[in-house]
């Protein structure tokens, strides 16, 4: 990929996200996490090569059925992205509403989410009048009230302090219990070390991906002398 005629960020990637998994993506400032994060989501095209998406090429699809397919991803983009005119509430409630269903059918457990990330108070007022970090938190609720397919989320705990982002990571890992296929960018190499789940990390536009921690403890004890040459080959600058 790269931006206009400007050198390639990220270059001969190649990788799938099996459904159901849960993925972190790591790596220095500049490094191409969003760029990344921006491919899978279909914001941005790659320059060359192929995504396909649920066994389809991203570049077949319609424009009708672009959307139908954006509706099954929810994102937590590093911006948030709050509509200003609606509450959090109804901030929170849009992919619901979206997806055709009724108010007295979900108003019940956006409550319960909003409640979950400490905003239980704050259901009615307008996203302006938050923090960056409450605003992070509509931010996340909103993309995980629809229990989508895959969740992408770009540095989701960048602005909380720790306690909460290891709630948030709770509920991300809950999500995933119940099938949602998710991957999360992160400097917080805290966060990545509270679950046992494959990371990828990007340096200089190139991608490598490091086994589960019990499958890399699983392999040193099957063969010590190749996990180290491996564990040795595979360290980066970040761990
Ligand atoms: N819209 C754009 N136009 C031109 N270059 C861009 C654009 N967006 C990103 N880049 C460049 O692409 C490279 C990767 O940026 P990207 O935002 O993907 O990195 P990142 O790993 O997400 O960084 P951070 O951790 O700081 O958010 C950088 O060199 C950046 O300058």
């Amino acid at each position: 990929m790269r931006y206009g005629h400007g050198p390639e960020v990220l270059r001969d990637l190649s990788f799938d996200l099996p459904r159901g998994s849960f993925q972190f993506l790591t790596g220095p400032s500049g490094a191409g996490k969003t760029s990344l994060l921006r491919l899978i989501y279909l914001a941005a095209k790659p320059s060359s090569g192929r995504i396909s998406y649920f066994g389809r090429d991203a570049a077949e699809l319609t424009r009708k059925e672009m959307p139908l397919l954006r509706r099954r991803i929810g994102v937590v983009f590093q911006e948030f992205r709050l509509l200003n005119h609606l509450s959090v509430f109804d901030n929170v409630a849009l992919p619901l509403r979206i997806a055709g269903r009724r108010r007295q059918d979900y108003a019940e457990d956006v409550a319960e989410l909003l409640a979950w990330v400490g905003l239980g108070e704050k259901m009615d007022v307008v996203p302006a009048t938050l923090s960056g970090g409450e605003q992070q938190r509509v931010a996340i609720a909103r993309a995980v009230v629809g229990q989508p397919e895959i969740l992408i989320a770009d540095e989701p705990t960048g602005n909380v302090d720790p306690e909460m982002g290891m709630r948030l990571l709770r509920l991300f890992a809950e999500l995933n219990k119940l099938g949602t296929t998710i991957i999360i960018a992160t400097h917080d190499l805290s966060l990545v070390r509270m679950l046992d789940a494959p990371v990828m990390s990007l340096s200089n536009g190139h991608l490598h991906i490091r086994a589960p921690r019990s499958q890399r403890q699983a392999q040193a004890n099957a063969a010590p002398e190749e996990a180290a040459a491996e564990t040795a080959a595979m360290e980066t600058p970040d761990e």
